[in-house]
């Protein structure tokens, strides 16, 4: 099962992009729906809401008057976090249930408003935001629903801000524009990256080998990479003893593929072999065979490693899972901070790295690309070894 979580602030467009995943074939998982469920007359919910805060929050019918709860709600930091403490353990315990019920194959899109504020985003394989600009929202909310503008200011102030918004977003679709354009983004979408996703995930199959187009060092690499360590730490829980982003992609200012290589720490490589099921379906597939660092590895296993890939095609990902008790885990770290400290060694590195690119590219070799370049490394390390000697560093 593949899921995404949709997010975006009140009237940026999460229903209308929703509907179309669904269309789709997506199985929708609706949080506003679900908080109505939970407070429907005669439920628990309902109760708890009325004594914390009192009758007067009911319509004549006894139901709940929304309009002067959300009053409270939105107007009053307090209130509002009681009434999220009543709520939302409810929507949860129901959103477990609907996703257990989902198909082995299915597409999951749970379209939940207090994604980032809850701090959910790791729990997704994929984190999908739209967004239009504070002003569009509003217009659209006073015009369409007959919001009062205040209200829907309100609610935006008391929502994530569009830089936390951002920090989580593996996909960004701007609906400033009209439907019709962010309707063509989702389909896209759906089809060259979800599907493909869910059955990389499910099939537990390792991405082609790409050619290796040498790309500028692209500054959105770090937070990336950190969206996806999260999600590598939270499914391998207590066994990670650290997880980091490795390799070019780094290295600020170092050419590089367009490919994270991220490093999760384990004690021992029976560790790695309990997390691989859980990384797996995390969206790390792991590579079957015998995975190890250096081209002369002896049968004594130190330069042994466990291999995973990230199953999303839109963002390709290496994950080497390793024992810090191994040589290899060290130099990994290493090597990015000696180059972090020695811009002109990144100069001579992205040299290299292009001129090699270029060669293979040619005749279309990507072993012999990465076999060459390895001998820079080699040397590199060396250099990496005396500067670790002289200031000192510890990984
Ligand atoms: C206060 C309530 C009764 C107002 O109901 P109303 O029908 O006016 O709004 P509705 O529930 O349709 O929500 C509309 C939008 O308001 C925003 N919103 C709702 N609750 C919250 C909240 N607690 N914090 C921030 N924004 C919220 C969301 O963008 C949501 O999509 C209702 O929003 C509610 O019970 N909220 C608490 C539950 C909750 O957090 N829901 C959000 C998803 S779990
Ligand atoms: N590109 C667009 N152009 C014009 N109107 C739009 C566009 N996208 C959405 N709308 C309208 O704006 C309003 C808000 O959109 P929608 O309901 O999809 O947002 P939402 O993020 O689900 O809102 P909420 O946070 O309340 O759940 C709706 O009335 C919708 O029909």
């Amino acid at each position: 099962m593949l899921r995404v979580g949709l997010t975006g602030g009140i009237g940026a467009g999460k229903s209308t992009v929703a509907a179309r995943l669904a269309e789709h074939g997506a199985v929708l998982i609706d949080a506003d729906r679900i908080a109505r469920e939970v407070v429907e007359p005669g439920t628990e919910g309902l109760a708890e809401l009325v004594a914390e805060f009192g009758a007067e929050i009911l319509a004549a019918d006894g139901s709940l008057d929304r309009a002067a709860l959300a009053a409270r709600a939105f107007s009053d930091d307090g209130a509002r976090q009681r009434l999220n403490a009543i709520v939302h353990p409810r929507v949860g315990a129901r959103t477990a249930e609907l996703m257990a019920r989902a198909a082995a194959d299915a597409i999951v899109v749970h379209d939940i408003p207090l994604l980032v504020e809850g701090g959910l985003a790791p729990s997704y394989h994929l984190v999908l935001i739209v967004d239009a600009d504070e002003d569009v929202r509003v217009k659209r909310l006073v015009e369409s629903r007959g919001m009062p503008e205040q209200d829907a200011r309100n609610r935006i102030a008391a929502q994530a801000s569009t830089a936390q918004r951002r920090a989580v977003a593996d996909v960004w679709l701007d609906n400033s524009g009209t439907r019709d354009v962010v309707l063509a983004q989702v389909d896209a979408l759906w089809a060259d990256r979800l599907v493909p996703f869910e059955a990389n995930l499910r099939l537990r199959k390792p991405r082609p080998p790409r050619s290796p187009v040498v790309r500028p060092y692209d500054d959105t690499w770090p937070v990336q990479a950190e969206r996806a360590l999260a999600r590598v730490r939270l499914a391998a829980g207590e066994t990670a003893l650290r997880a980091d982003h490795i390799g070019s992609t780094a290295v600020p200012g170092l050419a590089a593929k367009d490919v994270l290589d991220l490093q999760l720490t384990v004690s021992t490589l029976d560790d790695a072999d309990a997390v691989a099921g859980a990384l797996s379906a995390a969206g790390f597939v792991r590579a079957e065979g015998h995975w190890y660092d250096h081209p002369q590895a002896g049968g004594d296993g130190v330069w042994d490693k466990r291999f995973h890939f990230g199953a999303d095609p839109g963002r390709p990902v290496n994950l080497h899972v390793r024992s810090a008790e191994g040589p290899a885990w060290r130099l990994a770290l290493l090597f990015r901070d000696w180059l972090r400290d020695n811009p002109g060694e990144v100069a001579a590195y992205t040299e290299v790295k292009r001129r090699l690119a270029k060669a293979h590219a040619d005749d279309g070799s990507v072993e012999g690309y990465t076999e060459e370049k390895q001998a820079w490394v080699d040397a590199g390390f060396t250099r990496a070894e005396q500067w670790a000697r002289r200031t000192g560093w510890t990984p």
